[in-house]
């Protein structure tokens, strides 16, 4: 359960005002897209929301309780430049924040826990599909691969809320798409919060169950820095339907996966709304090799 409240935020820095006056309530699980025209702001109410800066006014409640002063592990997040370190596996990688949140002196685990942490690991990894690859390095990945690998390292941290930043910016449209699934997926597995940041409209409208849209509703021509940006439309698919049809098409797209071929099978039972569908195998997301 993870309830998120922005009252009434402002960031300035010096004398240029970014956000004014924001607002925004929201329950438990929700898949939040911010839409918003360049430079307007979006990727500053991430950082917000991340702890990588602060209000200048207003505050940010996380269950009832004033928002972390540094980055905690509950909140993940994911950039469209993502970071996965070059000199670590695929597996490395993923085994990395776990052991430095358990060992911040050594950064290691040993012997069960160790083990304990690399079976996890490997299990994610072959949830996201990149199982195969778990002893490559990362030049050794497409984009779509490393970008995957940067949502397993997010997520093997187990956070109530991911924040995604363009995060399929970078990738084709097929790719895109594969990451689409794949998100909508463990957004509905985990049952997370997701605030995601895109340019793509579509994008926006078919993953998230809320868009925002953040702009400048007052400018001043002389000083362009007065006035910073808001909500300025919200758009909440408040209809059952369309939360329902989310969670449908996410159990249809993970029941395509797993069928070994369309003529092979017989009818496949799609999972009940809301339950959690059936793992994507590596096959069903090798479009990005
Ligand atoms: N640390 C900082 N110091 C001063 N100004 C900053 C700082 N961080 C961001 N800004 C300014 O805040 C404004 C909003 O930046 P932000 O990156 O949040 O926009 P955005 O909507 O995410 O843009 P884009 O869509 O192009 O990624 C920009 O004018 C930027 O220059």
């Amino acid at each position: 359960m993870t309830e998120i409240r922005v009252e009434n935020v402002w960031k300035e820095y010096g004398a240029s005002v970014v956000l004014e006056r924001v607002n925004l309530t929201l329950p438990d699980h929700e898949f939040l897209v911010v839409i918003g025209p360049s430079g307007v702001g979006k990727t500053t109410l991430l950082r917000l929301l991340l702890s990588q800066e602060t209000p200048t006014r207003g505050r940010i409640l996380i269950d009832g309780e004033p928002i972390a002063a540094e980055p905690t592990a509950d909140r993940g997040v994911v950039f469209q430049r993502y970071s996965v370190f070059p000199h670590r596996t695929v597996l490395g990688n993923v085994m990395l924040g776990p052991q430095w949140a358990a060992s911040p002196l050594l950064g290691r685990l040993f012997g069960r826990r160790r083990r304990d942490l690399r079976d996890r690991a490997m299990a994610l990894l072959e949830r996201i599909g990149l199982s195969a690859a778990a002893g490559h390095y990362p030049q050794q990945l497409s984009g779509g691969m490393q970008q995957r690998l940067a949502i397993a390292q997010a997520l093997i941290m187990q956070p109530k809320v991911l924040l995604l930043d363009e995060p399929f910016g970078a990738l084709d449209p097929g790719t895109r798409k594969s990451m689409h699934a794949l998100v909508r997926e463990l957004w509905e597995e985990h049952a997370m919060t997701i605030v995601m940041v895109t340019h793509d409209l579509s994008e926006a409208f078919s993953l998230g169950t809320r868009v925002i849209a953040i702009d400048r509703p007052r400018r001043d021509p002389q000083a362009p820095e007065r006035f910073g940006a808001t909500i300025t439309s919200d758009f909440v698919a408040k209809c059952p339907i369309v939360r329902e049809s989310r969670r449908f098409e996410a159990a249809r797209a993970a029941a395509r996966a797993a069928a070994p071929s369309p003529l092979a099978a017989p009818a496949l039972a799609l999972p009940l709304a809301g339950s959690a569908g059936p793992a994507l195998p590596a096959s069903a997301l090798a479009k990005d090799r």
